[in-house]
């Protein structure tokens, strides 16, 4: 009981028509359900074991899906690090450890096992590394072809490890993530292959149940979800899902959608802190967090709707903050994330020094994906291990 709409204009569009963008109006289509016809309560849902598929009433899948048990992830009390920075209540939601190591695991359980649905047998997608690893293992699973567009030398080496091994056909570019999207998209369009980037509808269905996993761990809506940004569609889809939450009435507000960015790739908190109506894209993002490197991010009219509507904000950190916070996380609370990832407690922690928080405010970031997924930045960090020789007196010499 669904169907496609512009979330520009309202144009609508059958579930099964492969649109991506508004035949009338050109921007991006959502997919729009009939909540009148869910009768599941939400105590039934919380009777399930927690998964994404525990939600299987809120997505469109209606075959079996392709699944490696996507979600479920953990939701951490950030203890240490909230106390320096005077909160009670910081959490992180720890969406690396989802099968591939990334939450674009849930938009491609969604959007892989709709590529079936719909009868589509190749899959493409351009990628800053974790979209496309995340495709290639979907795509493994369900026994289909994959391709995968990367900006040449600026993805991290654990990424292209996962795509190059799930079996995608992996072609650098020598250009940004955003000339990739725009060559996949086109490739996509004039050879009949199902684009698997957040411009699908079906795949951010999937990513929208972090925020309903959130409310359920956590036993109520917090006051602020913290989401590193790039393309920008994880944030209009935890937004999107929770709304629909608050209209069939399983909860009662909304929380302040917050956006993170790196200062070098920044055009949704230029944006924000602008009043501007529209993102200016950037034409050279540059950042150390190489998930995030994106200038024109293409959901970005959902995500300032997103911020703007729930009273949330849009901040910056610098190359700097995000691998101080990398360290902090897994030094004093044991979590491993890359650097993307720690950008939304960088944020949090920017934020709090600017006393624009509340201290007993319930803030949940999301850290997005597992610190192997960038090793070598990981490395460039850290002292090198200790080389001795194999003998007891050289190890209590060193230790
Ligand atoms: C680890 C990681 N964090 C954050 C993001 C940003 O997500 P989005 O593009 O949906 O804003 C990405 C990809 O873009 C990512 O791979
Ligand atoms: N970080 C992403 C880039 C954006 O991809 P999208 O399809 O989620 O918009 C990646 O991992 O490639």
């Amino acid at each position: 009981m669904y169907k496609l709409v512009c979330v520009h204009c309202g144009a609508e569009y059958p579930p099964d028509a492969i649109v991506y963008n508004c035949e009338k109006c050109g921007h991006l289509l959502a997919v729009k359900y009939d909540l009148s016809k869910i009768t599941i309560t939400h105590e039934e849902i919380l009777q399930r074991p927690i998964s994404l598929w525990r939600y299987k009433e809120f997505l469109p899948v209606k075959i079996e899906p392709v699944t490696l048990q996507e979600g479920g992830t953990p939701l951490y009390h950030l203890k240490k690090l909230g106390e320096e920075m005077g909160l009670t209540n910081l959490y992180a939601k720890h969406e690396g450890m989802n099968p591939s190591g990334s939450f674009k695991d849930r938009g491609m359980t969604l959007g892989v096992s709709m590529a079936k649905q719909l009868g589509k047998n190749i899959v493409a997608c351009a990628s800053t590394g974790n979209t496309s690893a995340s495709m290639a293992v979907y795509a493994a699973k369900a026994g289909m072809p994959a391709v995968v567009l990367l900006p040449a030398g600026h993805v991290a080496l654990g990424k292209v490890a996962q795509a190059l091994m799930h079996g995608a056909k992996v072609i650098s570019i020598r250009g940004n993530f955003d000339r990739a999207l725009e060559m996949v998209h086109e490739l996509c369009l004039s050879h009949g292959i199902y684009l698997l980037n957040s411009i699908n509808p079906y795949r951010l269905e999937g990513q929208k149940t972090i925020g309903f996993e959130v409310v359920d761990q956590l036993g109520c809506v917090p006051d602020r979800i913290v989401l590193p940004v790039g393309n920008a569609g994880n944030i209009s889809a935890v937004y999107k899902g929770l709304c629909e939450w608050k209209e069939i009435g399983y909860i009662d507000r909304l929380p302040k959608m917050t956006a993170i960015q790196a200062e070098g790739a920044a055009p949704v908190v230029a944006a924000i802190k602008g009043q501007l109506p529209e993102v200016i894209v950037e034409q050279n993002p540059e950042t150390v967090a190489s998930a995030i490197r994106i200038g024109a991010p293409v959901n970005a009219e959902k995500a300032l709707r997103a911020i703007r509507e729930t009273g949330g904000t849009a901040e910056s950190v610098t190359d700097a903050e995000i691998l101080a916070m990398q360290r902090d996380l897994a030094r004093y609370e044991g979590i491993g994330v890359e650097p993307a990832s720690a950008a939304s407690v960088a944020g949090i922690r920017k934020m709090a020094e600017m006393g624009l928080l509340d201290k007993d405010e319930k803030i949940v970031c999301v850290v997005t994906g597992h610190l192997l997924k960038d090793p070598e930045t990981v490395i460039k960090q850290c002292a090198p291990p200790i080389e001795i020789d194999p003998t007891i007196e050289a190890l209590l010499a060193v230790l």
